[in-house]
């Protein structure tokens, strides 16, 4: 792939099928529950991307045996029943979340273990103090930190989860809570975990992941507080995993802006995801979206037709599609004010802070608030900007700050034929970043492009 990647936009209405690689969050989440679990499970439809890698790697260096087929995406791990083979280890954690908040929370089980955690420069700015805050307290475990006090890298000391009671404070990643929900069951006593004001759709997850693997049905209280019984998780034998709906909402937004018809396989009409909800967003500009058959049908009759006009839209439940929406903005019309999404300026980067930044270089007026970016559009400018580009034996070109989602985000935008002759206008700095949960996402949007009707 080159980088800068220049986009070739599409000229012609939609007319294809994409299967969409597996969610990360399901991937992620199965993999601990199966190595906690009693029993061998086998993953189906699992995802293969950097974030799902670091997280096999963690496991194995942990040892736990695990096999793996990409070409069938499936991975296999033998669970140990809530205990972890190997008691000192260090692992390195990359930019996942994910992976650093389950990992860590798991981490705690293995009484007497000694683990030493890093990961890459950005994800020692991000948020963990919640979560290690919570295991303290809990005397689960203990930390030394090696850099900033709460955050990596340190070295976590083991000293297994017994119950008690503990104010959880997940208000700057809603993995602290999922993190805690999956491995302190594992304990010997019950635990309240209380933790009012989280996002709840990746929650949801987390507590119908658990039940696959066989634990009880868990809900909040009225005060937001879960009580946890000492759970012992059993492997379900194999388990699907849906496709990554965060993934879906790119081609989505591909076939409201340039019409046609796509169609996504394996996707329900109940999926664990909320980002299934995306679709909503999209609906209001003309977008259907009819499931039948486990599949989804993704249409736009004229994107001409689009809605515009003023939007204020809270992407709070479902933020990491608020970068896919801001990026096709400029197409949309009107303005729009993107709201709730404060907590994504501690996510891979600083997002709103990041989007400002590559908008304004499309010639749009944005406005950054702590919680919300508004962007009031201006159709002509873009235009203007590719064709001074254009004269000028250049491309314009987006910075992706190692962000998996600018580069997807905006490799959409690029499709999009603004100058009507076919030709690239728009470029992507470091597109390979994709790879974090997607890393075949250019070759995809090619195939979409090239697929004959
Ligand atoms: O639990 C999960 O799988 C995730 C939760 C969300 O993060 P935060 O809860 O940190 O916002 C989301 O942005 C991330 O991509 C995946
Ligand atoms: C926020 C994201 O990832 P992470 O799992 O690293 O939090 C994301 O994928 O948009």
């Amino acid at each position: 792939m080159s980088d800068p990647l220049p986009i070739q936009p599409l000229t012609q209405a939609l007319d294809a099928r994409i299967e969409l690689p597996g969610s990360k969050s399901i991937t992620n989440r199965a993999l601990i529950l199966a190595a906690l679990a009693n029993g061998t499970t086998r993953l189906e439809g699992a995802l293969f991307s950097r974030d799902t890698r670091i997280m096999l790697a963690a496991l194995e260096t942990l040892g736990f045996q695990v096999s793996a087929d990409e070409a069938a995406h499936t991975i296999t791990v033998r669970g140990e029943g809530g205990s972890i083979p190997v008691k000192e280890a260090e692992l390195h954690i990359g930019n996942a979340g994910t992976a650093a908040r389950f990992l860590t929370a798991f981490l705690a089980l293995a009484e007497g273990g000694s683990y030493k955690l890093d990961g890459d420069p950005a994800m020692r700015e991000r948020p963990m103090a919640g979560l290690l805050d919570a295991l303290v307290a809990l005397d689960a475990a203990e930390f030394e930190f090696h850099g900033e006090a709460g955050h990596f890298p340190f070295t976590l000391k083991a000293k297994g989860y017994r119950g008690g009671s503990v104010e959880v404070d997940a208000s700057s990643s809603s993995q602290i809570l999922s993190a805690l929900l999956l491995s302190a069951p594992a304990g010997s006593a019950p635990t309240t975990l209380s933790c009012p004001n989280v996002r709840p759709f990746y929650v949801a997850i987390t507590l119908k992941l658990r039940e696959a693997f066989g634990a009880q049905a868990l809900e909040a209280d009225d005060a937001g507080s879960y009580t946890l019984e000492p759970t012992q998780y059993n492997s379900p034998g194999s388990y699907a995993i849906e496709p990554d709906l965060s993934a879906a909402s790119y081609f989505l937004a591909l076939t409201l802006i340039q019409g046609g018809t796509l169609k996504i396989p394996k996707v329900g009409n109940d999926p664990l995801q909320g980002d299934a909800h995306f679709v909503d967003v999209l609906s209001h500009h003309g977008l259907r979206v009819d499931a039948e058959n486990n599949e989804w049908t993704v249409a736009c009759a004229d994107p001409r037709d689009i809605q515009r006009g003023h939007r204020e839209i809270d992407f709070n439940t479902i933020s990491d599609t608020f970068l896919t929406y801001a990026a096709i903005a400029p197409l949309l019309g009107g303005s729009v004010r993107i709201c709730g999404i404060g907590h994504t300026r501690l996510q891979e980067t600083d997002r709103i802070a990041g989007m400002a930044a590559e908008l304004s270089k499309l010639g749009q007026l944005v406005k950054e608030e702590p919680e919300a970016l508004t962007v009031s559009i201006k159709p002509n400018e873009l235009r203007a900007r590719a064709l001074k580009a254009r004269n000028e034996g250049k491309l314009l070109t987006i910075d992706t700050y190692e962000d998996h989602r600018f580069a997807m985000s905006f490799g959409i935008l690029g499709s999009f034929d603004l100058l009507e002759d076919g030709q690239p206008w728009l470029a992507i700095n470091d597109p390979a970043c994709c790879g974090k949960t997607f890393p075949d996402f250019f070759e995809a949007l090619t195939a979409i492009r090239t697929a004959k009707a």
